[in-house]
């Protein structure tokens, strides 16, 4: 059993919408990515964790505790960011804070100013005057500050920062990860994802589509190696030596997707005269396109 448990999670919004048969597990002191095209069920499962949403079937569970049932509990103790904040419009950002960490009965609010600080907020205007990115930093402040939470749950916690403030949010998962909180995390920024967390899981269309351990898909990552000889005809018999080079008839270039066999691609070459050399790795976002696109396996 890990910390975070989702079991076979069915909530039917019709029309196929809504989350079908979704099970995965965070285990303790791991950060899950949870990537997914717009739609695709993100925050309804997010909201059943929360207990705001009742399952139609299968069960989710935080520490044990049913989260359905014990929502009131899990409400409490759990850092949470939502999607969408609710804010109370008549009050400035720095009373919604302190509101907030009355409901959780936090005791300092020592921690609160440091994220304050960290994101460069001034928390004293009114909430219904802030910018989106102002009210994103006051949810993650909200969703933070409880040092007593060992568990997070973040609905697109970097959705209107800028790029320094996105860095920064980096910093501090990495930090809280070294605390060793458990965080589930849903994103549509694979760079953060690739970043941050141990593994992703990926959903489509309501289904679960994908499990990936960031370290392996890192290691197992395509690379396009691109080779220029001396001589075309060297260039022609480098590449008949492996089924997936290309090279143009008359071209000096040869152009491969590398995985595991770089080392006998690189060895083979070095037999040759090479006059250039250029590698590309395949990003993180181009690995899962095949997740999201059209026509993406099930
Ligand atoms: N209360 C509801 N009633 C009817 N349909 C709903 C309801 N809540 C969500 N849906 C539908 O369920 C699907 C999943 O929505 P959800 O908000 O979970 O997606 P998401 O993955 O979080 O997407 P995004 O990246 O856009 O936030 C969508 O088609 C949405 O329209």
């Amino acid at each position: 059993m890990g910390v975070i448990d989702i079991n076979n999670i069915t909530k039917d919004y019709g029309n196929g919408r809504g989350v079908f048969d979704v099970s995965f597990t965070v285990e303790k002191g791991e950060v899950l990515g949870f990537l997914g095209p717009n739609g695709a069920g993100k925050t309804t499962t997010i909201r059943q964790l929360m207990g705001f949403i009742k399952p139609d079937s299968g069960s989710l569970s935080i520490q044990g505790m049913d989260c359905f049932k014990k929502a009131d509990k899990i409400q409490k103790s759990v850092g949470y960011l939502p999607g969408e904040i609710a804010f109370i419009d008549s009050m400035n950002g720095m009373e919604f804070i302190s509101f907030v960490a009355k409901l959780k009965k936090m005791n300092g609010m020592g921690r609160a100013h440091e994220l304050m600080e960290m994101f460069e907020l001034n928390a004293s205007g009114k909430l219904k005057k802030m910018s989106k990115g102002m009210k994103q930093k006051i949810g993650i402040v909200c969703a933070f500050m409880d040092t007593g939470a060992d568990i997070l749950i973040l609905d697109e916690p970097t959705s209107g920062l800028d790029p320094l403030m996105q860095n920064r949010f980096v910093e501090l998962i990495l930090a809280e990860k070294r605390r060793g909180r458990t965080i589930l995390m849903s994103s549509h920024m694979f760079e953060e994802v690739e970043r941050t967390c141990g593994r992703a899981a990926i959903i489509r269309d309501g289904r679960l589509v994908a499990m990936e351990d960031m370290g392996k898909l890192r290691e197992g990552r395509q690379k396009t190696v691109e080779f220029t000889f001396s001589k075309a005809a060297m260039a022609a018999e480098f590449a008949s030596g492996f089924p997936k080079a290309a090279c143009q008839g008359g071209s000096r270039t040869v152009t491969a997707q590398v995985g595991r066999n770089l080392d006998a691609f690189v060895k083979k070459a070095g037999m040759y005269t090479v006059t250039d050399l250029n590698v590309r790795t395949q990003s993180l976002e181009e690995f899962f396109l095949h997740f999201y696109g059209e026509g993406a396996s099930e």
